[in-house]
């Protein structure tokens, strides 16, 4: 089985106010091209998840691996380079700057990576926006666009440096259902169309439903 992540027996505390067992032996995998939605009661540990999935959060035991390989326990500086280069990451909330263009919000993690020249990476982001239909925006200030088109504009630059698994915290939560609809339909998309593997989040039953699998989590556990 071709896995795009891993994880074997990932457990996590926190220690403040006082000990909790947030997760709890975690082991499971999310295949090439797949399009993973995980659910469960709230504080049940699905951002905590998805925040050491992601190598926001390395403070846990057990082993986390991206493309079979191990980055658990890796030197701190390769993290910011492993989740920029290899995980698009898309929040409720779209964390776009407001005082810069449509094109430049897309353009900046590639920026970040330091990889291409500005004229590749430009091309590059309008690409992105021609995809998800939202290429008439690039010159407008982010402030200026709708919540819909602010999601996918977050879309748009979460997977600018084309990462090998997207991964979203709720990123319909704030939106109608129109535009929910909408991000569900640009997902499966780029799950039909270039083969992304996904791996969201969601509290919508609806969303999940339609996706390829439900990860289901109690109390810190995944469901068998
Ligand atoms: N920094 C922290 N320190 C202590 N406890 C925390 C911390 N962050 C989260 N928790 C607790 O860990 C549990 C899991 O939180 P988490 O945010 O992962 O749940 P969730 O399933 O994503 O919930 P929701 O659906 O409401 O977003 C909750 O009981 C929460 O209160």
């Amino acid at each position: 089985m071709e896995y795009v992540l891993e994880t074997k027996n990932i457990n996590k505390h926190f220690y403040k106010p006082k000990d909790f067992h947030v997760l709890k032996d975690i082991s499971f995998g999310v295949k090439v091209g797949e399009f993973a939605s995980i659910m469960g009661k709230s504080g049940s540990g699905k951002s905590t998840l998805l925040y050491i999935l992601s190598t926001m959060d390395t403070e846990y035991t057990g082993e986390l691996y991206l493309n079979h390989e191990l980055v658990t326990g890796k030197p701190h500086q390769d993290f910011s380079r492993i989740r920029n280069k290899h995980i698009g990451f898309v929040f409720q909330f779209h964390y776009l700057l407001s005082e810069f263009s449509v094109l430049e919000n897309v353009m900046l993690p590639a920026k970040k990576l330091n990889e291409k020249s500005h004229a590749d990476i430009e091309r590059d982001a309008m690409q992105k926006l021609e995809m998800l239909k939202i290429d008439y925006l690039a010159n407008q200030r982010a402030s200026r666009i709708s919540g819909g088109e602010k999601q996918r504009v977050a879309i748009a630059r979460a997977l600018i440096n084309n990462p090998i698994i997207l991964m979203g915290d709720e990123p319909t939560g704030n939106l109608d259902s129109h535009n929910a609809d909408n991000v569900f339909n640009i997902f499966k998309k780029l799950k039909e169309e270039e083969g992304l593997s996904l791996l969201i989040v969601t509290h919508d039953e609806d969303f999940a439903k339609r996706t390829d699998r439900i990860i289901q989590m109690e109390d810190g556990r995944i469901i068998p």
